[in-house]
Protein backbone atom coordinates (compact mmCIF):
# COMPACT_ATOMS: atom_id res chain seq x y z
CA UNK A 1 0.00 0.00 0.00
CA UNK A 2 1.50 3.34 -0.52
CA UNK A 3 1.91 5.85 1.76
CA UNK A 4 -0.44 8.40 0.69
CA UNK A 5 -3.14 5.94 0.99
CA UNK A 6 -2.04 4.44 4.45
CA UNK A 7 -2.17 8.68 5.64
CA UNK A 8 -5.16 8.79 4.18
CA UNK A 9 -6.87 5.90 6.15
CA UNK A 10 -4.92 6.97 9.68
CA UNK A 11 -6.21 10.22 9.20
CA UNK A 12 -9.68 8.84 8.29
CA UNK A 13 -9.47 6.73 11.52
CA UNK A 14 -8.69 9.36 13.61
CA UNK A 15 -11.44 11.73 12.14
CA UNK A 16 -14.09 8.94 12.70
CA UNK A 17 -12.86 8.70 16.03
CA UNK A 18 -13.72 12.09 16.60
CA UNK A 19 -16.89 11.90 14.78
CA UNK A 20 -18.03 9.63 17.28
CA UNK A 21 -17.69 10.86 20.19
CA UNK A 22 -19.06 13.93 18.80
CA UNK A 23 -22.14 12.15 17.51
CA UNK A 24 -22.25 9.75 21.05
CA UNK A 25 -21.77 13.34 22.83
CA UNK A 26 -24.64 14.81 21.29
CA UNK A 27 -26.92 11.65 21.03
CA UNK A 28 -26.04 11.69 25.28
CA UNK A 29 -27.66 15.14 24.96
CA UNK A 30 -30.37 13.83 22.97
CA UNK A 31 -30.99 10.80 24.58
CA UNK A 32 -35.39 10.99 24.50
CA UNK A 33 -34.53 10.86 20.67
CA UNK A 34 -35.20 7.76 18.90
CA UNK A 35 -33.01 6.93 16.86
CA UNK A 36 -34.19 5.60 13.44
CA UNK A 37 -31.81 3.02 10.90
CA UNK A 38 -31.05 5.46 7.88
CA UNK A 39 -32.33 2.99 5.56
CA UNK A 40 -35.87 3.74 7.31
CA UNK A 41 -35.24 6.95 7.04
CA UNK A 42 -34.90 7.04 3.31
CA UNK A 43 -38.34 5.24 2.73
CA UNK A 44 -39.82 7.56 4.97
CA UNK A 45 -38.38 10.46 2.52
CA UNK A 46 -39.98 8.85 -0.35
CA UNK A 47 -42.59 8.08 0.83
CA UNK A 48 -43.08 12.21 1.87
CA UNK A 49 -43.34 11.63 5.70
CA UNK A 50 -40.30 13.61 6.36
CA UNK A 51 -41.27 16.99 7.49
CA UNK A 52 -37.70 18.70 7.80
CA UNK A 53 -33.64 17.47 8.56
CA UNK A 54 -31.38 19.56 10.72
CA UNK A 55 -28.02 19.17 8.54
CA UNK A 56 -24.70 19.48 10.63
CA UNK A 57 -21.98 18.03 10.91
CA UNK A 58 -22.32 15.80 13.72
CA UNK A 59 -22.51 11.48 13.23
CA UNK A 60 -26.17 11.70 13.76
CA UNK A 61 -28.94 14.28 11.98
CA UNK A 62 -32.15 15.09 13.94
CA UNK A 63 -35.11 14.96 11.53
CA UNK A 64 -38.74 15.78 12.37
CA UNK A 65 -41.90 13.42 10.41
CA UNK A 66 -44.60 15.13 8.83
CA UNK A 67 -46.98 13.52 12.52
CA UNK A 68 -44.57 15.73 14.70
CA UNK A 69 -42.35 12.64 16.03
CA UNK A 70 -38.82 13.73 16.39
CA UNK A 71 -35.51 11.30 15.40
CA UNK A 72 -32.09 10.76 14.75
CA UNK A 73 -30.49 9.05 12.03
CA UNK A 74 -27.19 8.32 10.45
CA UNK A 75 -25.35 11.72 8.67
CA UNK A 76 -25.03 10.19 5.47
CA UNK A 77 -22.50 12.82 4.84
CA UNK A 78 -22.90 13.02 0.97
CA UNK A 79 -22.25 15.80 -1.28
CA UNK A 80 -25.94 15.48 -2.69
CA UNK A 81 -28.07 14.67 0.62
CA UNK A 82 -29.30 18.29 0.66
CA UNK A 83 -29.94 18.47 -2.42
CA UNK A 84 -32.11 14.69 -2.75
CA UNK A 85 -33.78 16.28 0.22
CA UNK A 86 -34.79 19.04 -1.30
CA UNK A 87 -36.12 17.39 -4.53
CA UNK A 88 -38.18 15.23 -2.16
CA UNK A 89 -39.77 18.67 -0.64
CA UNK A 90 -38.31 18.27 2.71
CA UNK A 91 -37.37 21.81 4.86
CA UNK A 92 -33.71 21.32 5.65
CA UNK A 93 -32.31 23.52 8.20
CA UNK A 94 -28.63 23.97 8.20
CA UNK A 95 -27.56 24.02 11.96
CA UNK A 96 -24.09 24.25 13.62
CA UNK A 97 -24.59 22.26 16.45
CA UNK A 98 -26.06 23.88 19.31
CA UNK A 99 -23.91 21.58 22.55
CA UNK A 100 -21.53 24.21 23.69
CA UNK A 101 -18.85 21.75 25.06
CA UNK A 102 -19.28 20.03 21.35
CA UNK A 103 -18.34 23.63 19.40
CA UNK A 104 -14.79 23.34 19.85
CA UNK A 105 -14.67 19.74 18.55
CA UNK A 106 -17.02 20.54 15.61
CA UNK A 107 -14.90 23.33 14.40
CA UNK A 108 -11.97 20.62 15.01
CA UNK A 109 -14.01 18.26 12.59
CA UNK A 110 -14.98 20.43 10.26
CA UNK A 111 -11.43 21.64 9.40
CA UNK A 112 -10.41 18.27 9.01
CA UNK A 113 -13.30 17.22 7.21
CA UNK A 114 -12.63 19.96 4.68
CA UNK A 115 -9.09 18.79 4.12
CA UNK A 116 -10.21 15.27 3.65
CA UNK A 117 -12.78 16.14 1.44
CA UNK A 118 -10.05 17.87 -0.81
CA UNK A 119 -7.71 15.17 -0.22
CA UNK A 120 -9.89 12.63 -1.93
CA UNK A 121 -13.59 13.61 -3.28
CA UNK A 122 -13.29 10.24 -5.88
CA UNK A 123 -12.16 7.58 -2.02
CA UNK A 124 -15.50 9.11 -0.41
CA UNK A 125 -17.70 8.51 -3.14
CA UNK A 126 -16.32 4.87 -3.49
CA UNK A 127 -17.28 4.66 0.31
CA UNK A 128 -20.47 5.69 -0.24
CA UNK A 129 -21.34 3.24 -3.12
CA UNK A 130 -19.71 0.23 -0.74
CA UNK A 131 -21.64 1.22 1.96
CA UNK A 132 -24.76 1.23 -0.35
CA UNK A 133 -23.24 -2.19 -0.87
CA UNK A 134 -23.17 -3.75 2.53
CA UNK A 135 -26.90 -3.81 2.39
CA UNK A 136 -26.57 -5.88 -0.80
CA UNK A 137 -26.02 -9.23 1.37
CA UNK A 138 -29.45 -10.95 0.05
CA UNK A 139 -32.02 -12.69 1.88
CA UNK A 140 -33.88 -15.24 0.40
CA UNK A 141 -36.71 -16.26 2.85
CA UNK A 142 -39.40 -14.18 1.46
CA UNK A 143 -39.67 -15.41 -2.14
CA UNK A 144 -40.72 -19.40 -2.53
CA UNK A 145 -39.11 -21.85 -0.72
CA UNK A 146 -36.30 -23.82 -2.88
CA UNK A 147 -35.85 -27.37 -2.34
CA UNK A 148 -33.59 -30.38 -3.50
CA UNK A 149 -37.10 -30.92 -5.98
CA UNK A 150 -35.64 -27.82 -7.54
CA UNK A 151 -32.32 -29.53 -8.67
CA UNK A 152 -32.50 -32.06 -11.34
CA UNK A 153 -29.71 -34.51 -11.96
CA UNK A 154 -26.75 -34.07 -9.49
CA UNK A 155 -27.45 -36.59 -6.94
CA UNK A 156 -24.34 -37.50 -5.42
CA UNK A 157 -24.37 -33.94 -4.87
CA UNK A 158 -27.70 -33.85 -3.13
CA UNK A 159 -27.32 -36.79 -1.14
CA UNK A 160 -23.88 -35.28 0.56
CA UNK A 161 -25.88 -31.91 1.04
CA UNK A 162 -28.66 -33.77 2.37
CA UNK A 163 -26.52 -34.89 5.43
CA UNK A 164 -25.79 -31.38 6.05
CA UNK A 165 -29.70 -30.50 6.13
CA UNK A 166 -29.57 -32.32 8.97
CA UNK A 167 -26.99 -30.99 11.05
CA UNK A 168 -28.68 -27.91 10.77
CA UNK A 169 -32.31 -29.29 11.44
CA UNK A 170 -30.93 -31.11 15.08
CA UNK A 171 -27.56 -29.63 16.16
CA UNK A 172 -28.81 -31.06 19.62
CA UNK A 173 -28.43 -35.13 18.55
CA UNK A 174 -25.63 -34.81 17.01
CA UNK A 175 -24.31 -33.14 20.43
CA UNK A 176 -25.64 -35.63 22.44
CA UNK A 177 -23.19 -38.71 20.62
CA UNK A 178 -20.40 -35.50 20.63
CA UNK A 179 -19.92 -35.03 16.93
CA UNK A 180 -18.48 -32.25 15.57
CA UNK A 181 -20.33 -30.56 12.98
CA UNK A 182 -19.00 -29.42 9.92
CA UNK A 183 -19.11 -25.98 9.44
CA UNK A 184 -17.92 -25.33 5.74
CA UNK A 185 -19.08 -27.02 2.61
CA UNK A 186 -17.34 -26.21 -0.69
CA UNK A 187 -19.15 -26.53 -3.65
CA UNK A 188 -16.88 -26.77 -6.71
CA UNK A 189 -17.44 -27.14 -10.32
CA UNK A 190 -18.15 -25.89 -13.66
CA UNK A 191 -20.16 -22.20 -14.12
CA UNK A 192 -23.86 -22.80 -14.04
CA UNK A 193 -23.88 -26.42 -12.54
CA UNK A 194 -26.43 -25.06 -9.87
CA UNK A 195 -24.07 -24.39 -7.11
CA UNK A 196 -26.22 -21.79 -6.03
CA UNK A 197 -29.14 -23.25 -5.74
CA UNK A 198 -27.92 -26.53 -4.03
CA UNK A 199 -27.62 -23.65 -1.20
CA UNK A 200 -30.35 -22.21 -1.26
CA UNK A 201 -32.49 -25.78 -1.40
CA UNK A 202 -30.46 -26.67 1.54
CA UNK A 203 -31.53 -23.92 3.42
CA UNK A 204 -35.13 -24.65 2.15
CA UNK A 205 -35.05 -27.72 3.26
CA UNK A 206 -33.87 -27.16 6.82
CA UNK A 207 -36.67 -23.81 6.73
CA UNK A 208 -33.53 -21.88 7.98
CA UNK A 209 -32.95 -18.23 6.33
CA UNK A 210 -30.60 -17.90 3.71
CA UNK A 211 -27.65 -14.83 3.07
CA UNK A 212 -25.77 -14.91 0.37
CA UNK A 213 -22.49 -12.35 -0.77
CA UNK A 214 -20.59 -12.71 -3.32
CA UNK A 215 -17.09 -12.79 -3.11
CA UNK A 216 -16.22 -10.75 -5.98
CA UNK A 217 -17.88 -8.12 -4.54
CA UNK A 218 -15.36 -7.83 -1.91
CA UNK A 219 -12.72 -7.59 -4.26
CA UNK A 220 -11.21 -3.54 -4.06
CA UNK A 221 -13.32 -2.69 -1.80
CA UNK A 222 -12.27 0.46 0.69
CA UNK A 223 -10.04 -0.21 3.20
CA UNK A 224 -11.47 -2.65 6.30
CA UNK A 225 -14.99 -2.15 4.74
CA UNK A 226 -14.55 -6.26 3.56
CA UNK A 227 -13.60 -7.70 6.78
CA UNK A 228 -16.83 -5.54 8.74
CA UNK A 229 -19.09 -6.43 5.96
CA UNK A 230 -18.20 -10.29 6.72
CA UNK A 231 -18.70 -9.40 10.54
CA UNK A 232 -22.01 -7.88 9.63
CA UNK A 233 -23.21 -10.95 7.92
CA UNK A 234 -21.89 -13.33 10.51
CA UNK A 235 -24.24 -11.04 13.29
CA UNK A 236 -26.70 -11.34 11.29
CA UNK A 237 -26.60 -14.67 10.57
CA UNK A 238 -26.40 -15.47 14.31
CA UNK A 239 -29.11 -13.45 15.10
CA UNK A 240 -31.65 -15.42 12.83
CA UNK A 241 -30.68 -18.37 14.41
CA UNK A 242 -29.69 -21.44 12.52
CA UNK A 243 -28.91 -20.55 8.92
CA UNK A 244 -27.04 -21.21 5.39
CA UNK A 245 -24.57 -18.57 4.44
CA UNK A 246 -24.04 -18.62 1.27
CA UNK A 247 -20.38 -17.26 0.01
CA UNK A 248 -19.94 -17.29 -3.88
CA UNK A 249 -17.26 -16.94 -6.08
CA UNK A 250 -14.86 -17.61 -3.02
CA UNK A 251 -11.45 -18.07 -5.06
CA UNK A 252 -11.81 -14.11 -5.70
CA UNK A 253 -11.03 -13.54 -1.72
CA UNK A 254 -8.38 -16.73 -1.16
CA UNK A 255 -6.59 -17.41 -3.82
CA UNK A 256 -3.55 -19.57 -3.35
CA UNK A 257 -0.76 -17.54 -2.36
CA UNK A 258 2.74 -18.22 -4.23
CA UNK A 259 5.69 -18.95 -1.67
CA UNK A 260 7.72 -16.14 -0.70
CA UNK A 261 5.84 -13.67 -3.10
CA UNK A 262 3.47 -11.47 -2.02
CA UNK A 263 0.23 -12.83 -1.17
CA UNK A 264 -1.72 -13.12 -4.56
CA UNK A 265 -4.89 -11.32 -3.93
CA UNK A 266 -4.93 -8.38 -3.02
CA UNK A 267 -3.96 -7.21 0.89
CA UNK A 268 -7.89 -6.46 1.07
CA UNK A 269 -8.53 -9.84 -0.23
CA UNK A 270 -6.74 -10.99 2.70
CA UNK A 271 -8.03 -9.50 5.20
CA UNK A 272 -11.87 -10.46 4.15
CA UNK A 273 -10.47 -13.53 4.32
CA UNK A 274 -9.15 -13.60 7.64
CA UNK A 275 -12.51 -12.31 8.93
CA UNK A 276 -13.91 -14.93 7.59
CA UNK A 277 -12.09 -17.64 8.69
CA UNK A 278 -12.43 -15.86 12.54
CA UNK A 279 -15.89 -15.69 12.22
CA UNK A 280 -16.00 -19.58 11.06
CA UNK A 281 -13.65 -20.22 13.66
CA UNK A 282 -16.19 -17.85 16.34
CA UNK A 283 -19.04 -19.56 15.87
CA UNK A 284 -19.92 -22.07 18.74
CA UNK A 285 -20.19 -25.45 17.58
CA UNK A 286 -23.33 -26.75 16.52
CA UNK A 287 -25.36 -24.28 16.84
CA UNK A 288 -26.94 -25.05 12.84
CA UNK A 289 -24.91 -22.57 11.03
CA UNK A 290 -23.21 -23.74 7.89
CA UNK A 291 -21.16 -21.47 5.62
CA UNK A 292 -21.64 -22.48 2.15
CA UNK A 293 -19.21 -21.40 -0.09
CA UNK A 294 -18.63 -21.89 -4.12
CA UNK A 295 -16.58 -21.83 -7.06
CA UNK A 296 -15.26 -22.87 -10.43
CA UNK A 297 -11.35 -23.40 -9.33
CA UNK A 298 -10.80 -25.75 -6.69
CA UNK A 299 -6.98 -25.89 -7.72
CA UNK A 300 -6.58 -21.77 -7.25
CA UNK A 301 -7.77 -21.75 -3.75
CA UNK A 302 -6.03 -21.04 -0.90
CA UNK A 303 -4.85 -24.50 1.23
CA UNK A 304 -6.22 -22.68 4.38
CA UNK A 305 -9.51 -22.28 3.40
CA UNK A 306 -9.77 -26.00 3.29
CA UNK A 307 -8.42 -27.08 6.46
CA UNK A 308 -10.31 -28.85 8.63
CA UNK A 309 -13.03 -26.98 10.68
CA UNK A 310 -13.43 -24.62 7.65
CA UNK A 311 -14.52 -25.99 4.53
CA UNK A 312 -13.45 -29.38 4.95
CA UNK A 313 -16.42 -30.62 3.04
CA UNK A 314 -15.74 -30.49 -0.69
CA UNK A 315 -18.85 -31.70 -2.75
CA UNK A 316 -18.41 -31.35 -6.50
CA UNK A 317 -20.76 -30.07 -8.72
CA UNK A 318 -20.44 -31.62 -12.00
CA UNK A 319 -22.03 -30.88 -16.01
CA UNK A 320 -25.00 -33.13 -16.26
CA UNK A 321 -24.72 -36.15 -18.01
CA UNK A 322 -27.61 -37.32 -20.99
CA UNK A 323 -29.85 -38.59 -17.66
CA UNK A 324 -29.54 -35.39 -15.76
CA UNK A 325 -29.68 -33.09 -19.04
CA UNK A 326 -33.04 -34.87 -19.42
CA UNK A 327 -34.16 -34.55 -15.68
CA UNK A 328 -33.25 -30.51 -15.99
CA UNK A 329 -35.06 -30.36 -19.34
CA UNK A 330 -37.79 -31.67 -17.70
CA UNK A 331 -38.04 -29.65 -14.87
CA UNK A 332 -38.07 -26.26 -17.00
CA UNK A 333 -40.34 -27.26 -19.18
CA UNK A 334 -42.91 -28.07 -16.34
CA UNK A 335 -44.09 -24.23 -16.09
CA UNK A 336 -44.40 -24.30 -19.88
CA UNK A 337 -46.78 -25.59 -22.86
CA UNK A 338 -44.77 -27.61 -24.58
CA UNK A 339 -45.91 -29.52 -27.62
CA UNK A 340 -46.80 -33.62 -27.15
CA UNK A 341 -44.26 -33.70 -30.08
CA UNK A 342 -41.07 -32.50 -28.47
CA UNK A 343 -38.75 -34.95 -27.18
CA UNK A 344 -36.62 -33.96 -24.54
CA UNK A 345 -34.52 -36.86 -24.83
CA UNK A 346 -33.26 -36.25 -28.03
CA UNK A 347 -32.55 -32.83 -26.86
CA UNK A 348 -30.87 -34.03 -24.01
CA UNK A 349 -28.82 -36.04 -26.13
CA UNK A 350 -27.96 -33.18 -28.02
CA UNK A 351 -26.43 -30.82 -25.58
CA UNK A 352 -23.72 -32.30 -24.18
CA UNK A 353 -21.24 -30.10 -22.56
CA UNK A 354 -24.61 -28.00 -21.25
CA UNK A 355 -24.75 -26.93 -17.54
CA UNK A 356 -28.09 -26.63 -16.21
CA UNK A 357 -28.59 -22.98 -16.35
CA UNK A 358 -27.54 -23.19 -20.11
CA UNK A 359 -30.20 -25.81 -20.28
CA UNK A 360 -32.70 -23.72 -18.32
CA UNK A 361 -31.88 -20.88 -20.78
CA UNK A 362 -32.66 -22.94 -23.64
CA UNK A 363 -36.31 -23.47 -22.46
CA UNK A 364 -36.78 -19.97 -22.23
CA UNK A 365 -35.20 -18.82 -24.85
CA UNK A 366 -37.56 -21.39 -26.89
CA UNK A 367 -40.59 -19.87 -24.54
CA UNK A 368 -39.45 -16.24 -25.88
CA UNK A 369 -39.31 -17.39 -29.43
CA UNK A 370 -43.08 -19.63 -29.17
CA UNK A 371 -44.35 -16.27 -27.98
CA UNK A 372 -43.06 -14.26 -30.72
CA UNK A 373 -44.07 -16.36 -33.29
CA UNK A 374 -47.69 -16.35 -31.82
CA UNK A 375 -47.15 -20.13 -31.32
CA UNK A 376 -49.76 -21.90 -28.79
CA UNK A 377 -47.03 -24.09 -28.17
CA UNK A 378 -43.18 -24.64 -27.73
CA UNK A 379 -42.25 -27.12 -30.70
CA UNK A 380 -38.82 -29.14 -31.89
CA UNK A 381 -38.67 -26.19 -34.18
CA UNK A 382 -38.62 -23.31 -31.50
CA UNK A 383 -35.75 -25.42 -29.18
CA UNK A 384 -33.73 -25.84 -32.57
CA UNK A 385 -33.87 -21.90 -33.05
CA UNK A 386 -33.29 -21.41 -29.48
CA UNK A 387 -30.60 -23.74 -29.81
CA UNK A 388 -28.36 -21.77 -31.59
CA UNK A 389 -29.21 -18.44 -29.68
CA UNK A 390 -27.83 -19.89 -26.50
CA UNK A 391 -24.64 -20.99 -28.40
CA UNK A 392 -24.07 -18.04 -30.04
CA UNK A 393 -20.81 -15.82 -29.09
CA UNK A 394 -19.75 -19.13 -27.58
CA UNK A 395 -15.85 -19.77 -27.73
CA UNK A 396 -15.55 -23.32 -28.45
CA UNK A 397 -12.90 -23.66 -25.66
CA UNK A 398 -16.39 -23.90 -23.63
CA UNK A 399 -16.58 -27.12 -24.57
CA UNK A 400 -20.57 -26.14 -25.19
CA UNK A 401 -21.04 -26.90 -29.15
CA UNK A 402 -21.54 -30.50 -29.70
CA UNK A 403 -18.86 -32.04 -31.98
CA UNK A 404 -20.05 -35.61 -32.26
CA UNK A 405 -16.73 -36.67 -33.72
CA UNK A 406 -15.30 -35.05 -30.31
CA UNK A 407 -17.62 -37.46 -28.33
CA UNK A 408 -16.66 -40.75 -30.08
CA UNK A 409 -13.05 -39.49 -29.40
CA UNK A 410 -13.56 -39.08 -25.63
CA UNK A 411 -15.71 -42.12 -25.77
CA UNK A 412 -12.86 -44.55 -26.89
CA UNK A 413 -10.11 -42.71 -25.15
CA UNK A 414 -11.28 -43.34 -21.96
CA UNK A 415 -12.80 -46.96 -22.72
CA UNK A 416 -9.55 -47.42 -23.84
CA UNK A 417 -8.30 -46.29 -20.23
CA UNK A 418 -10.84 -48.21 -18.59
CA UNK A 419 -10.73 -51.61 -20.49
CA UNK A 420 -6.30 -51.99 -19.97
CA UNK A 421 -7.69 -51.63 -16.46
CA UNK A 422 -9.87 -54.50 -16.15
CA UNK A 423 -7.84 -56.33 -17.74
CA UNK A 424 -4.48 -56.68 -16.70
CA UNK A 425 -5.08 -55.32 -13.41
CA UNK A 426 -7.83 -57.41 -12.30
CA UNK A 427 -7.17 -55.91 -8.51
CA UNK A 428 -8.00 -53.12 -9.46
CA UNK A 429 -11.51 -51.49 -9.81
CA UNK A 430 -12.57 -49.13 -12.39
CA UNK A 431 -15.51 -47.16 -10.53
CA UNK A 432 -16.81 -45.01 -13.00
CA UNK A 433 -15.94 -44.00 -16.83
CA UNK A 434 -17.11 -40.56 -17.92
CA UNK A 435 -17.34 -38.12 -21.20
CA UNK A 436 -18.24 -35.22 -19.14
CA UNK A 437 -15.55 -32.88 -18.66
CA UNK A 438 -14.74 -32.11 -14.77
CA UNK A 439 -11.88 -31.40 -12.30
CA UNK A 440 -10.61 -34.99 -12.62
CA UNK A 441 -10.46 -34.73 -16.25
CA UNK A 442 -11.01 -32.04 -18.81
CA UNK A 443 -12.13 -34.73 -21.56
CA UNK A 444 -13.02 -37.45 -19.61
CA UNK A 445 -12.00 -39.66 -16.93
CA UNK A 446 -11.72 -43.21 -16.20
CA UNK A 447 -11.14 -43.30 -12.42
CA UNK A 448 -9.30 -46.79 -11.62
CA UNK A 449 -8.70 -47.54 -7.94
CA UNK A 450 -5.71 -49.44 -6.74
CA UNK A 451 -6.38 -52.11 -4.12
CA UNK A 452 -4.94 -50.17 -1.24
CA UNK A 453 -1.36 -51.79 -0.22
CA UNK A 454 2.15 -50.37 1.18
CA UNK A 455 4.65 -51.28 -1.70
CA UNK A 456 4.25 -51.28 -5.24
CA UNK A 457 5.96 -53.95 -7.35
CA UNK A 458 7.08 -54.01 -11.07
CA UNK A 459 4.16 -55.71 -12.15
CA UNK A 460 1.98 -53.04 -10.31
CA UNK A 461 3.71 -50.06 -11.75
CA UNK A 462 4.06 -51.75 -15.53
CA UNK A 463 0.33 -52.20 -15.54
CA UNK A 464 -0.21 -48.55 -14.68
CA UNK A 465 1.62 -47.53 -16.97
CA UNK A 466 -0.11 -49.53 -19.94
CA UNK A 467 -3.16 -48.46 -18.98
CA UNK A 468 -2.17 -44.94 -18.53
CA UNK A 469 -1.03 -45.49 -22.68
CA UNK A 470 -4.52 -47.25 -23.05
CA UNK A 471 -6.09 -44.15 -24.09
CA UNK A 472 -3.84 -43.38 -26.46
CA UNK A 473 -3.58 -46.66 -27.98
CA UNK A 474 -7.59 -46.65 -28.43
CA UNK A 475 -8.08 -43.58 -30.36
CA UNK A 476 -5.24 -45.08 -32.82
CA UNK A 477 -6.42 -48.58 -33.16
CA UNK A 478 -9.90 -46.78 -34.23
CA UNK A 479 -9.37 -43.74 -36.00
CA UNK A 480 -5.42 -44.18 -37.48
CA UNK A 481 -2.37 -43.24 -36.82
CA UNK A 482 -2.90 -39.89 -38.26
CA UNK A 483 -5.80 -39.12 -35.97
CA UNK A 484 -4.64 -38.92 -32.72
CA UNK A 485 -5.01 -36.30 -30.33
CA UNK A 486 -3.69 -33.66 -27.88
CA UNK A 487 -6.00 -35.32 -25.41
CA UNK A 488 -3.21 -37.95 -24.21
CA UNK A 489 -1.22 -35.36 -22.90
CA UNK A 490 -1.50 -35.86 -19.27
CA UNK A 491 -1.48 -39.57 -19.34
CA UNK A 492 1.97 -39.09 -21.11
CA UNK A 493 2.56 -37.33 -18.46
CA UNK A 494 2.10 -40.22 -16.01
CA UNK A 495 3.59 -42.33 -18.08
CA UNK A 496 6.77 -40.61 -18.35
CA UNK A 497 6.63 -40.39 -14.76
CA UNK A 498 6.20 -43.73 -13.67
CA UNK A 499 8.65 -45.31 -16.04
CA UNK A 500 11.66 -42.87 -15.02
CA UNK A 501 11.04 -43.74 -11.21
CA UNK A 502 10.81 -47.05 -12.18
CA UNK A 503 13.95 -47.34 -13.68
CA UNK A 504 15.82 -44.60 -12.41
CA UNK A 505 14.55 -44.41 -8.87
CA UNK A 506 13.47 -47.74 -8.10
CA UNK A 507 16.39 -49.77 -9.55
CA UNK A 508 13.92 -52.12 -11.66
CA UNK A 509 15.41 -52.39 -14.42
CA UNK A 510 18.32 -54.85 -15.44
CA UNK A 511 19.83 -52.96 -17.87
CA UNK A 512 20.03 -49.76 -16.03
CA UNK A 513 20.57 -51.55 -12.92
CA UNK A 514 20.48 -50.04 -9.08
CA UNK A 515 22.19 -46.60 -9.99
CA UNK A 516 20.04 -43.66 -8.80
CA UNK A 517 19.70 -40.78 -11.49
CA UNK A 518 19.08 -38.31 -9.05
CA UNK A 519 22.19 -38.63 -7.30
CA UNK A 520 24.22 -39.26 -10.85
CA UNK A 521 22.71 -36.62 -12.40
CA UNK A 522 23.52 -33.95 -9.26
CA UNK A 523 26.89 -34.82 -9.88
CA UNK A 524 26.17 -34.25 -13.79
CA UNK A 525 27.25 -37.91 -14.43
CA UNK A 526 24.09 -38.58 -16.38
CA UNK A 527 25.36 -39.96 -19.55
CA UNK A 528 21.32 -40.43 -21.08
CA UNK A 529 21.20 -44.19 -20.72
CA UNK A 530 17.73 -43.78 -19.19
CA UNK A 531 16.51 -41.63 -21.20
CA UNK A 532 16.72 -44.21 -23.97
CA UNK A 533 15.88 -47.05 -21.95
CA UNK A 534 13.02 -45.45 -20.69
CA UNK A 535 11.94 -44.59 -24.24
CA UNK A 536 12.34 -48.19 -25.39
CA UNK A 537 10.05 -49.33 -22.08
CA UNK A 538 7.41 -47.24 -22.93
CA UNK A 539 7.32 -47.96 -26.99
CA UNK A 540 7.22 -51.57 -26.08
CA UNK A 541 4.40 -51.17 -23.45
CA UNK A 542 2.80 -49.05 -25.84
CA UNK A 543 2.72 -51.89 -28.27
CA UNK A 544 1.59 -54.75 -25.51
CA UNK A 545 -1.46 -52.30 -24.94
CA UNK A 546 -2.49 -52.07 -28.66
CA UNK A 547 -2.25 -55.71 -29.20
CA UNK A 548 -4.71 -56.59 -25.36
CA UNK A 549 -6.67 -53.69 -27.36
CA UNK A 550 -6.96 -55.19 -30.65
CA UNK A 551 -7.64 -58.77 -29.24
CA UNK A 552 -10.51 -57.28 -27.09
CA UNK A 553 -12.32 -55.71 -29.84
CA UNK A 554 -15.68 -56.35 -28.95
CA UNK A 555 -15.54 -55.12 -25.61
CA UNK A 556 -13.57 -51.61 -26.46
CA UNK A 557 -16.28 -51.24 -28.99
CA UNK A 558 -19.16 -51.91 -26.85
CA UNK A 559 -18.28 -50.07 -23.96
CA UNK A 560 -17.36 -46.57 -26.21
CA UNK A 561 -20.45 -46.94 -27.96
CA UNK A 562 -22.69 -46.94 -24.41
CA UNK A 563 -20.51 -44.35 -23.28
CA UNK A 564 -21.84 -42.14 -26.39
CA UNK A 565 -25.29 -43.19 -25.35
CA UNK A 566 -24.92 -42.85 -21.50
CA UNK A 567 -21.97 -40.67 -20.97
CA UNK A 568 -21.18 -42.09 -17.71
CA UNK A 569 -20.98 -46.03 -16.83
CA UNK A 570 -20.87 -47.05 -13.18
CA UNK A 571 -18.97 -50.01 -11.83
CA UNK A 572 -21.78 -52.29 -12.32
CA UNK A 573 -22.72 -51.00 -15.62
CA UNK A 574 -18.71 -51.78 -16.79
CA UNK A 575 -18.87 -55.16 -15.72
CA UNK A 576 -22.06 -56.11 -17.35
CA UNK A 577 -20.74 -54.53 -20.73
CA UNK A 578 -17.38 -56.87 -20.54
CA UNK A 579 -19.86 -59.79 -19.85
CA UNK A 580 -21.69 -59.57 -21.97
CA UNK A 581 -19.36 -58.18 -25.10
N1 LIG B 1 -29.17 -29.19 -11.61
C1 LIG B 1 -30.02 -28.24 -11.94
N2 LIG B 1 -31.34 -28.46 -11.91
C2 LIG B 1 -32.22 -27.50 -12.27
N3 LIG B 1 -31.87 -26.28 -12.66
C3 LIG B 1 -30.57 -25.98 -12.71
C4 LIG B 1 -29.58 -26.94 -12.35
N4 LIG B 1 -28.37 -26.38 -12.51
C5 LIG B 1 -28.58 -25.12 -12.91
N5 LIG B 1 -29.90 -24.86 -13.05
C6 LIG B 1 -30.52 -23.60 -13.50
O1 LIG B 1 -29.49 -22.67 -13.72
C7 LIG B 1 -29.62 -21.53 -12.89
C8 LIG B 1 -28.26 -21.05 -12.46
O2 LIG B 1 -27.62 -22.00 -11.66
P1 LIG B 1 -26.73 -21.57 -10.43
O3 LIG B 1 -26.66 -20.09 -10.32
O4 LIG B 1 -27.15 -22.32 -9.24
O5 LIG B 1 -25.32 -22.10 -10.92
P2 LIG B 1 -23.91 -21.90 -10.24
O6 LIG B 1 -23.25 -23.23 -10.29
O7 LIG B 1 -24.05 -21.25 -8.93
O8 LIG B 1 -23.23 -20.98 -11.30
P3 LIG B 1 -21.98 -19.98 -11.17
O9 LIG B 1 -20.80 -20.84 -10.93
O10 LIG B 1 -21.98 -19.36 -12.54
O11 LIG B 1 -22.32 -19.05 -10.06
C9 LIG B 1 -30.48 -22.01 -11.74
O12 LIG B 1 -31.17 -20.97 -11.15
C10 LIG B 1 -31.39 -23.00 -12.43
O13 LIG B 1 -32.45 -22.36 -13.08
ZN1 LIG C 1 -6.56 -40.32 -20.97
Amino acid sequence: MEINKKMKIIISIAISIVILSTGLLYIKNKNKVEEMPYTLFLTHVQKGLVEEVKLSNNGKIEIKLKNGKVAITDNPRTEKFKEELLLYDVKVVEKDGNLNQAIPMLLLVSVMGFTIFYLNRNMSKQAEKEMSNMSKVTTDYSSRRITFDDVAGNEEAKESLMDMVDFIKNPEIYNKFGARLPRGVLLYGAPGTGKTLLAKAMAGEAGVPFYAVSGSDFVQVYAGLGASRIRELFKKAKEAGKSVIFIDEIDSLGKKRKSGDHPSGSEEGDRTLNALLTEMSGFKENEGIIVVAATNRIDILDEALLRPGRFDRQVEVSLPDVNGRYEILKLHSKNKPVSKKVDLKKVALETIYFSGAKLENLMNESAIIAVKEKSKEITMDHINKAYYSVLVGEEKKDRSSIDIKDKEITAYHEAGHALVAKLIAKDNRVTKVSIIPSTKGMGGFSLNIPPDKMYQTKKDILSNIMIALGGRAAEEIIFGKEEITTGASSDLEKATNMTLSMIGVFGMDEIVGLLNYNVLSSRNLDDGRLLNRAKEILEKLYLDTINILNSNMNSLQSLAENLIEKEVLSEDEINKILIRA
